[in-house]
């Protein structure tokens, strides 16, 4: 199948460091990829240079061939390329209903109406609803975010990124700082994205990684070291020494 997210050499120097260096990667729709590496292997770098937040110094990102060169992170999220929203940039005041509400008016480039009128618009009501059960949301709908499990916040910002219609989604950490007895419904709300849908998550739960991905690449000192199944990765010796030796061991000991 041809390539909806391709990254070709990316590159990136804070000064004298190099911290994406080359950086080249194709997704097709549907793939499931898992982005690791140690801290500081330049991960959150390689996001903000794709979602148009950093500028690189060279490289080419492309959704469905298009380039995306010089588009600001708005424009790329039209194209269809979505970073899940972060839970600190949910409004705390407003509603899990109202924020969907939000993100399907914003993909219809209607934001200028609020609330006024939001409420007379029976096709952003009817798919805020579709999005809030799909991600068992209902019982949180109309309570302030503020208030609502943690758990439930996350759920939120996957909730919001599938309201803008993503074929590509770049999920950061989508379960950390979730209490145990909530991931499971994160989990759930993972294995349930849709199938056409092109999802590079960034994690370093390597449970998590090993549940969710298909393929997994490992980032360390900017440049992709390891790029292949689950199934390799803990045997790969680059990857043993830059990141998973110990990991890779307890899984060899269980
Ligand atoms: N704006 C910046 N200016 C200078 N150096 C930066 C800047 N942003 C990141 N760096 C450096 O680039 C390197 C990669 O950082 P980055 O945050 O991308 O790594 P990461 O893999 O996301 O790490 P973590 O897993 O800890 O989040 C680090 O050495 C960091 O100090």
């Amino acid at each position: 199948m041809s390539a909806v997210f391709e990254v070709e050499r990316l590159s990136k120097a804070f000064g004298g460091l190099a911290v994406t260096q080359a950086v080249s990667l194709a997704m097709a729709p549907g793939d499931r990829v898992a982005l690791i590496g140690p801290n500081g292997a330049g991960k959150t770098t390689f996001v903000n240079l794709v979602t148009g937040h950093l500028k690189p110094d060279s490289g080419v990102v492309r959704i469905a061939g298009e380039p995306l060169n010089g588009m600001n992170p708005m424009q790329r999220v039209q194209r269809g390329l979505v970073r899940s929203f972060q839970v600190t940039r949910l409004f705390p005041e407003m509603t899990p209903r109202e924020h969907l509400a939000l993100a399907v008016l914003q993909r219809q480039g209607r934001t200028g109406r609020l609330y006024g009128t939001l409420w007379s618009m029976p096709e952003v009501l009817d798919e805020s609803e579709a999005l809030l059960r799909t991600l068992g949301l209902e019982a949180a709908a109309d309570r302030k975010v503020a208030e609502i499990a943690y758990g439930q916040q996350r759920l939120l910002e996957i909730a919001f990124a599938l309201a803008l219609r993503p074929k590509v989604l770049l999920l950061d950490e989508p379960a950390a700082g979730v209490p145990q007895s909530e991931t499971p419904r994160i989990e759930a709300a993972l294995a349930g994205l849709p199938a056409d849908l092109a999802v590079l998550m960034i994690e370093h739960d390597m449970d998590l990684v090993f549940r969710f991905a298909k393929r997994v690449i490992v980032l360390a000192a900017g440049t992709i070291i390891f790029d292949g199944a689950p199934g390799d990765v803990t045997k790969d010796a680059r990857v043993r020494e830059a990141y998973l030796g110990s990991y890779a061991d307890d899984r060899s000991v269980a």
